[in-house]
């Protein structure tokens, strides 16, 4: 049985005149354990489908099974990091965090939960921050106190929305290796949305593109056969790296140039910029 399974999955937005089919017949499983990569054009689906696994959206039609189980709400279980940082305007960074570890933790003694805040805090580095409330943050600071608020409750699976889309290049290597070190200890099981190809071979196992919408739908799988832990400084020397990076941009262009052909709308493709990875 998989541990997250989308069965024939249509999302519809609107009525009547108005309908617009979003995502259709999304069909993706996921296996415990597994890190999977949805690659997305701006505007394809991909916040939608987050919400479709996460519980908050249901499917116009299909099924979202999460251990076999129908989804049919949020649960802690599946914690997820929005790419807007959603925090409350009028708690300090220590609560944003306390109120997430307290809702997964109802039972813990207060110590327990300071001392998991504290550390969850530490791990984004904003431990000089903790009584600061999210107006006086920066935007990456913000979405460094989203990232522990979801890691901080331990959820089986992860799934993040484009979750380091805001940071900078030196804050988001250290999170995509905090988020790896949490997979791989706590043997967790993540999907990640994003629109950086380097992004999603350095973290997953398989990225899958989501093909552009209206009507987007899952292209084939590309999986990642390169030995973990992944070194960032010799990725850009690995032949493996270099063939799968280049097959998903030419697969992503070519959905670009076959679309272009057929619509005015501009599409706008996801990060396929040259990049170095910072160390
Ligand atoms: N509640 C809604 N009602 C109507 N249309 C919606 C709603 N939510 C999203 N849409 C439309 O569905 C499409 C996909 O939106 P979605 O936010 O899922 O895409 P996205 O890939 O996450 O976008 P981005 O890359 O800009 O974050 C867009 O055209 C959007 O306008």
């Amino acid at each position: 049985m998989a541990y997250l399974e989308l069965k024939n999955v249509c999302k519809t937005y609107g009525q009547g005149l108005n309908t617009t089919e979003v995502l259709s017949d999304i069909n993706l499983s996921i296996e415990e354990g597994e890190f999977v990569a949805i690659v997305g054009f701006t505007g394809s689906g991909k916040t939608t489908l987050v919400n479709l696994v996460n519980g908050l959206l249901q499917p116009t039609s299909g099924e979202v099974l999460f251990k076999g189980e129908l989804v049919k709400d949020t649960s802690h279980e599946r914690g997820v990091i929005f790419q807007n940082y959603s925090l409350l305007p009028w708690l300090t960074v220590g609560q944003n965090v306390a109120m997430a570890v307290k809702e997964a933790f109802p039972k813990e003694n207060k110590a327990v939960i300071q001392k998991r805040v504290a550390d969850y805090v530490e791990m984004v580095s904003l431990t000089p921050a903790m009584n600061k409330r999210p107006k006086e943050l920066s935007g990456g600071m913000r979405q460094r106190v989203a990232v522990a608020r979801a890691l901080a409750m331990n959820p089986e699976m992860i799934i993040m929305d484009e979750p380091l889309g805001a940071l900078d290049a030196l804050t988001r290597g250290n999170l995509q290796d905090e988020i790896l070190n949490i997979w791989t200890k706590d043997k967790r099981t993540a999907l990640l949305i994003t629109n950086d190809v380097d992004e999603g071979i350095y973290m997953a196992d398989r990225i899958i593109p989501l093909r552009p919408g209206p009507k987007a739908t899952l292209g084939p799988e590309f999986k990642i056969d390169i030995d973990r832990p992944r070194d960032k400084t010799e990725l850009n020397d690995n032949a493996e790296y270099k063939k799968t990076r280049n097959a998903i941009i030419a697969y992503l262009m070519g959905i670009g140039e076959e679309r272009k052909a057929v619509s005015k709308l501009n599409y706008e493709l996801p990060d396929l910029s040259p990049k170095s990875f910072v160390a």
